[in-house]
Order: structure tokens, then sequence, then C-alpha cells
């Protein structure tokens, strides 16, 4: 019955596929045809007032900017997921969807593979024939203008091989292949006969694999993948066989606090942390991490700020998940849709900060820009290219109006990049722009204030000299300290110095990660890193940087020192060394 049904469809979508105007186009060195949609059913009309809102809108509008086709077209980023159904709906296309839904994202669907699951296991496995899946994806390809194709389940070697004849017709912006052949339950999806097809047609197309350690061990002959280390060595290997990165999930690693994955791109590793999340719902996290990822990229963003931003997605979404009961097997799914219930369950907290952001913080500071004749913007982004992780606008002296379109600019520039922009004092700024959060002091907004007109989604920090002011700061609702003047500074007038004592005992006192601020540069970065407190995360810095010819490269200079310090051993939140990248002044 199942096929009768897949053969009447089968005809009607090649009666339907034959309505196209192909055009020939070259990109990606193949040849496909291009269809000029006439529909406007993947368009929305901005007159009629569309309202996205918040920090992903402003991201799909900043990234979309460049797509826009004329003032009232807007197309939406469309990711392509070719994977199995899972009737459970916690992974496989199911999940694909709810990701992309979540993300913002148009997402269409390619079936592989009709699976019978629950939360128990997987109860059976029917494939859906090979030329119907060739169908399908002639049907959106030929169509839809997909920005980003993601892969799931490809159950057999046919689906691999058509997949890979069509993706070459029909060339896509970014392909993410996330390996699937074992359930979560443990239960083999795609035989040991896929592996060949993968590693010779299917991964060199490959912008970004995803295997967790089985699926890396299995695409490299059943070498041991079961340490840190071994993930390094597997990354290079997989990355040998032609994807242009390699992102190994290390979620079943043992003994780990942390769930940590690594991304290669072939020249940098990215020791990924993130902190494990004690739940049964885990099912589907794989597929849906994979998902995000194709959905960022086809905003725009790089590979590096996509896999950031989707790892947060699915932290975020596990947590908010973690008490739910769904089945009464080992792993239920959990909730993506998070985003549409937080701001009604206003007790919940979701964790859009991660403490390795302060690894090195730059703090803007307009006098000191304006005397090296560049923008905040240039400024920013040279900071960035050269390796900051979190920036501050500490626009001491601008006129409100110039400061919001500075931070307006700004945010564009950072959140291309995944990197949180902060406000120093003006909360007023921070919420006209929507930015990621403020940072004040204790003559400032109070931070319970800020945190009230903020809401528990932004990042606020708080400076502290004393043990007092740091609990206060916990108690106050803050995410984070920053503890300073560590060294006399010429930037803040009448600052009092605490030193490296001082810092310490605000560390030891503190339950906030810290962020070491006041006369730091690269002569005494590795001082301040080397005084032994695991929540001293980074240094923040303003003349050091800006006070500077280059940004780009005092910001290089300082990031290699810190890579170099303690915390720096483990390569979190590094950025690649941008060598092509000259100093834009
Ligand atoms: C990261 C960080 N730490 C401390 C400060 C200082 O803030 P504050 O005490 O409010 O002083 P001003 O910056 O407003 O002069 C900071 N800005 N950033
Ligand atoms: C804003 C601030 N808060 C404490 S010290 C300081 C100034 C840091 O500037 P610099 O890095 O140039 O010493
Ligand atoms: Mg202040």
């Amino acid at each position: 019955m199942a096929s009768s049904a897949f053969h009447t469809a089968s005809l009607l979508a090649n009666k339907t596929n034959l309505l196209s105007t192909p055009i020939q186009a070259s990109a990606k060195g193949y040849t496909r045809n291009l269809r000029v949609s006439h529909s406007p059913s993947i368009y929305l009309r901005t007159q009629f007032s569309i309202r996205l809102q918040g920090f992903a809108a402003m991201q799909e509008k900043a990234a979309c900017a460049s797509t826009l086709s004329d003032d009232s077209e807007m197309k939406i980023p469309h990711v392509m997921t070719v994977a199995g159904s899972d009737s459970g709906a916690g992974a496989g296309i199911q999940a694909d969807l709810k990701a992309c839904a979540a993300n913002r994202v148009y997402c269409s669907t390619v079936i592989t593979a009709v699976t019978a699951q629950n939360t128990v296991g997987v109860q059976g496995v029917s494939n859906v024939p090979e030329d119907f899946v060739a169908a399908q994806l002639k049907s959106v390809l030929s169509d839809m203008q997909v920005d980003v194709v993601k892969t799931g389940l490809l159950p057999s070697v046919g689906i691999v091989k058509i997949l890979c004849k069509i993706l070459r017709e029909f060339p896509v912006q970014a392909l993410v292949v996330d390996p699937v052949m074992v359930s979560t339950s443990g239960d083999v999806l795609a035989g040991p006969s896929v592996l060949s097809v993968f590693r010779e047609e299917l991964l060199p197309m490959a912008d970004i694999i995803t295997p967790n350690l089985k699926e890396a061990s299995a695409l490299l002959d059943g070498i041991r993948v079961e340490t840190v280390d071994d993930m390094h060595s597997a990354a290079r290997l997989l990355h040998n066989m032609g994807p242009k990165n390699v992102l190994i999930k290390g979620g079943d690693l043992p003994n780990s606090s942390d769930a940590v994955d690594i991304l290669y791109d072939g020249h940098n590793f990215y020791e990924l942390h993130s902190p494990r999340i004690k739940t049964r719902n885990t099912h589907g996290t794989g597929c849906s991490l994979a998902s995000c990822i194709a959905a960022e990229l086809a905003k725009g963003y790089q590979v590096l700020s996509a896999v950031k931003v989707a790892k947060r997605f699915i932290e975020s979404a596990l947590d908010y998940s973690k008490e739910i009961v769904i089945g009464n097997g080992p792993q239920g799914p959990f909730d993506h849709l998070l985003r549409l219930k937080s701001h009604s369950q206003d007790c919940h907290r979701l964790q859009p900060f991660n403490p390795s952001d302060l690894f090195l913080y730059a703090v803007t500071d307009s006098g000191m820009n304006k005397k090296w004749g560049r923008s905040i913007a240039d400024a920013v982004k040279a900071a960035i290219e050269g390796g900051a992780t979190i920036i501050q606008l500490r626009e001491k002296d601008a006129e409100t109006k110039d400061f919001l379109e500075s931070a307006k600019s700004c945010l564009k520039i950072c959140q291309s990049h995944g990197v949180p922009l902060l406000i120093n004092d003006r909360i007023d700024v921070a919420l006209a722009c929507d930015a990621d959060g403020v940072h004040v002091g204790q003559s400032d907004m109070p931070a319970c204030v800020a945190r009230a007109l903020l809401g528990p989604e932004k990042i606020i920090g708080v400076s502290c000299k004393t043990p007092e002011q740091a609990r206060q700061a916990w108690a106050d609702g803050a995410d984070y300290i920053g503890c300073g003047g560590v060294y006399p500074t010429n930037t803040k007038e009448n600052n009092i110095t605490v030193g490296l004592d001082g810092l310490k005992t605000v560390c030891m006192a503190s339950k906030l990660p810290v962020v070491a601020i006041g006369g730091i540069g690269v002569s005494n970065a590795r001082a301040v890193m080397e005084i032994g407190t695991t929540n001293l995360k980074g240094i923040a810095v303003v003349s050091a940087l800006f006070d500077q010819e280059c940004v780009l490269t005092e910001t290089r200079k300082l990031h290699a020192m810190l890579l170099e310090s303690s915390i720096g051993g483990t390569l979190t939140n590094s950025r690649p060394d941008s060598d092509m990248i000259s100093c834009p002044r």
C-alpha cells in the first residue's frame, strides 16, 4: 500500500516538475538548470509589515539584506533536509523541521525512509524507493531556491548516489552531512555498506560533517575515537576525505563533565565546550544540531559562528526541556520551541551566556578611535578579526543618537561573527538596539534593576572590587563580574587599583565568572591569567587594543599571548589567525 501511494505521488510529481522553465547557469564548477520562480509563496512582501522580533530576527534581517532582490521582496533562508521520518517525532525529519522553525528558517523535506520508533527504540525501518527519493529531490530543488542541504539518514548506497548526482545538477550554497548510522537507542539505521559511498562521493562534497564518536570511528574503519586527543586525530583523517569542516561531537565521551566538540577546518582546531545537561530527553540532538548549523549557514553566517549558535540553541533547549516526560522509554524527545514559551514562563532562565566568551574582551573608547581616525564599527570589526570574543561599547562622550547608530552597526558585525555585543552603562541604548546585554558599575543602574528591564535572556556584567560586591552581583542576577583595575590605568580617572591579590580575592568569593580589567596588555596578560583561579575566564582591554595604530595586529598579539598562557591551554573560543586580512586603517 505504501509503495502504491508513492507511485501515485511520483506520477504527480513528474507532471508538475515538467512545468519549470529551465535556464542554464554555472556555479561551483557544475552546470545546473535554474528555474525562474514566479511563485509569490516563497516571498514575503515587506509592505505587509513583517514583524520579525528579537535577536534572531535582527540576525536574519542582517543576513538577508544581501539577498534582497529589491526593496519589496525578502527571500527566506531555506534548508532542505534529506532524512528519515521518526514516528515519535524526536529525531529525523520531524526534529529538522522543528529546529529550522525555531531558528526561523524555512525547511523542505525529502524523506529517505520511514521509521517506526518511540522512546524505547526503533521497531521498523522502511526505505523509500530510490526513484521516489530522486523525485522528491528534483521537485524541491527545481522550484524552491534551496540555500543549504542537510542530510540525515541515507539508508542505502543507491540513495546516497542519487543524492550526489542530483546535488551536482542543482548545486546549493552549502551541504551539511550528519552521517547518521545508529539511533540514540543503539539500533542500526544505515549499515556498513553505505560507508564506502559516503567516503568516496558524499563527504568530498560536504561543507561540514557532524559525526558523533561512533560514526567518526565507523567512517575511519573502526579506529578508536574515545578521548579528546583521538577526536583531534580523527578530525584530521576525516578532513583528508574531502569535507571542508569536520565537527566531531563528543557527547558520548566518558568521564567528561562538559560536552566537548572538536571543530577542524583544515587549519585550526576549535575545542567547543558546553555544560553537560542531566536529562533523559536527548533523543534527536544530533539531527537538531546539524539542522541548526544548516539554518545559520542558510542565513549567511560562517561555519564557526553557525556551530556556536547551534550548540547554544541545543544547550538551551535541553535545559528548558530537562523535566518533560514524553513516552516511557529511556530516551525522550526535547522541546525545540522554547523561544515561543520562555516569555510566559518568566521564572525560567535561558542560558545565552557562555563564560568562555570573556576570553578576550574588547572595550571600545571613542576618544581613542577618533584619535586614530577610525570609526567605532571599523575598530570593532578589526578587534573581532584579531580574535576578540566579546565586545563592549564604552562611549562615554557620544551623543545618544550617535551612540545608538554606532551600536546598531556594531551589532550587525558582531552577530555575523557570533560575538556578543554589550553596552556600557546605557540600558536604554541596549534596549533600543537589542544588544546582547550591558555592563554596569557600582554607581550605575543596579544590576537587579537592569535585569528587570532587560529580561532573563540578556547578559549583565557588573564591576566589583570586593567580595561583598561580588556576592551582591550574583544575588542581583548578573552573569559575570569585571574586576579591576588590576594595574594602574589612564583610561579611567581616579580608579582604585586592586592588584593581582585583590583580583584573586574577588575571584575566590565569586560564584560568577570573572574578567580582569585595568592596565592589562601583552606584557602582563600572562601574569594575570596565571593567578590560578578557575573562574577567571579572561581579560578586558581598552587602550592595549584601541589606543594603537593597528587594532587588528594588537588584538592578534594579545590573543596569541592568551592562548599560550594557562587558560589558552585548551583552544576554547580561539579564532583562526586571519593572515590574509590587512590592517583596515
Ligand atoms: C568588563 C568591564 N569591567 C569593568 C568595567 C568598569 O565599569 P564601571 O565601573 O561602570 O566604569 P565605566 O566603564 O562605566 O567607567 C567595564 N566597563 N567593563
Ligand atoms: C573601564 C575600566 N574599569 C576599570 S579599569 C578600566 C579601564 C581599562 O582600560 P585599559 O585597558 O586601557 O587600562
Ligand atoms: Mg559604568
